[in-house]
């Protein structure tokens, strides 16, 4: 039997009491006095409902030692509580399982504070969690590395020789990531030349998802300073759904010899919730052993990552209902988030509180876990079946959808979704 809220959370919910995954939200049924939108302010998600946590602050319930007095909660992101640290973070945790539980009364008797701080989800609009200074996109799993090196530079060594030695990454673009539920631009841009033509221009013709996670980082360090792996854990607050949208046609023509620009900087989505690490601590699983031995300085003594399944649906337009094209799991990454944040702070590079770490595309050794179309189609050269229509990549109007839960005994981990909509290019 599960933890047991006085709130109503049905047994498939994505949220109840053991999950408390934290958002930036705002009311949409309330203007401010001047009809201005109502400020954003952080949350959590309890069932079909959204804990705003400035009124639960504002009515002095956070009482505990490193809470009490602090204006973390009455923020418009939660840069500043993801700043304070594993103590705080653990500290809120246990106040709102009380806080949230059955048996509690300071919350469930109180019918005003009650109305006041339960809203339902389909009355707010979410709103990125964090103010992201920084987006580093990882390379972490081995069969997306294979995959794409086979497709991009052949098959006679399609995984790089440094790819085992360093989790490999590009620094991507803070400014265009965007919320769960924004409408994507196909990009356009300069594609492969072919033999007797100049390289092509317009928009985009293989436009792709990358299923992807990523880590919102806590603390951080001070620049000229690096974080041990063993202490990495400490910096990571937890983890949402990213999808790298990808323009392969411009990637493959730009990347050499710096990596990827254009082709993924129009557009990066992440879901709302982030899930903290405390929440998926029952869900973590030895992660891959891996040879050849890492350098010292990413040898872990405690190498896990998370048992997460996930999926992506499409909804083609003018279709109904999305249908599902692929199914892995994050347990798939070689290199571990830990393993990650240690090599991206070696060199004293400075990570600040809300920077976006993405775990690269995770696909898992089977086809149909494969995490982006290249790999599914094979770069368009085995287009796959939806609802009739053969296809290569997303077209026009297609929904892409992710989904991520963790099943616990009795309840469930998850992420909500992660979901964005192709538009047309700018003619
Ligand atoms: O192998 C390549 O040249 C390119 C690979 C990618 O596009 C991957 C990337 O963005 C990182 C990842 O998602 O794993
Ligand atoms: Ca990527
Ligand atoms: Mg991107």
């Amino acid at each position: 039997m599960g933890l047991r809220s006085f709130v109503e959370v049905s047994p498939d919910s994505h949220f109840p009491l053991e999950n408390l995954p934290y958002g930036v939200f705002r009311p949409t049924s309330t203007a401010g006095g001047d009809g201005s939108p109502p400020a954003p302010r952080p949350g959590v998600a309890i069932g079909d409902f959204v804990l705003d946590l400035s009124v639960i602050s504002a009515a002095g319930l956070f009482d505990g030692p490193i809470l009490k007095d602090s204006p973390c909660f009455l923020q418009p992101s939660l840069n500043m509580f993801v700043g304070m640290g594993r103590p705080a973070w653990k500290e809120v945790r246990l106040t709102l399982q009380r806080l949230l539980s059955a048996e509690d009364p300071t919350l469930r008797d109180n019918t005003s504070l009650r109305e006041k701080s339960l809203l339902k989800m389909s009355e707010v609009e979410m709103l990125l969690p964090t103010v992201i200074g920084d987006y580093t996109d990882f390379f972490s799993s081995m069969h997306h590395a294979k995959n794409c090196g086979t497709i991009f530079r052949g098959p006679e060594n399609p995984i790089p020789v440094n790819w085992f030695h360093l989790p490999i990454a590009y620094h991507g673009r803070a400014s265009s990531v965007v919320i769960s539920g924004t409408d994507i631009i196909r990009p356009r841009g300069q594609g492969y030349p072919t033999a007797k033509s100049p390289p092509y221009f317009g928009p985009t013709q293989k436009l792709d998802f990358e299923l992807e996670m990523a880590a919102i980082v806590g603390p951080g360090n001070e620049l000229g300073k690096s974080i041990n792996v063993d202490e990495a854990a400490d910096h990571i607050f937890g983890l949402v759904l990213m999808n790298d949208w990808s323009a392969r046609d411009i990637q493959a023509w730009e990347y050499v010899p710096l990596g990827p620009f254009l082709g993924k900087s129009f557009g990066t989505t992440i879901s709302p919730w982030i899930v903290t690490l405390d929440a998926l601590e029952p869900f973590a699983c030895d992660a891959p052993k891996q040879d050849p031995q890492p350098l010292p300085y990413l040898a872990e003594s405690k190498h896990i990552n998370y048992d997460i399944p996930l999926e992506v649906w499409i909804k083609p337009a003018g279709h109904e209902h999305p249908v599902i094209i692929t199914r892995s799991n994050f347990n798939n990454l070689y290199w571990t988030l830990t393993q990650q944040l240690a090599h991206h702070t070696i060199n004293g590079c400075n990570l600040r509180p809300g920077d976006l770490l993405g775990t690269g595309t995770i696909s898992g050794p089977e086809a149909e876990s494969f995490g982006c179309f290249l790999e599914l189609t094979w770069n368009g050269q085995k287009p796959l079946n939806l609802i009739g229509a053969a296809r290569k990549f997303l077209e026009d109007g297609d929904e892409v959808f992710f989904t991520a839960c963790c099943k616990g005994k009795d309840y469930n981990v998850g992420f909500g979704s992660c979901t964005g909509k192709v538009l047309p290019a700018i003619p």
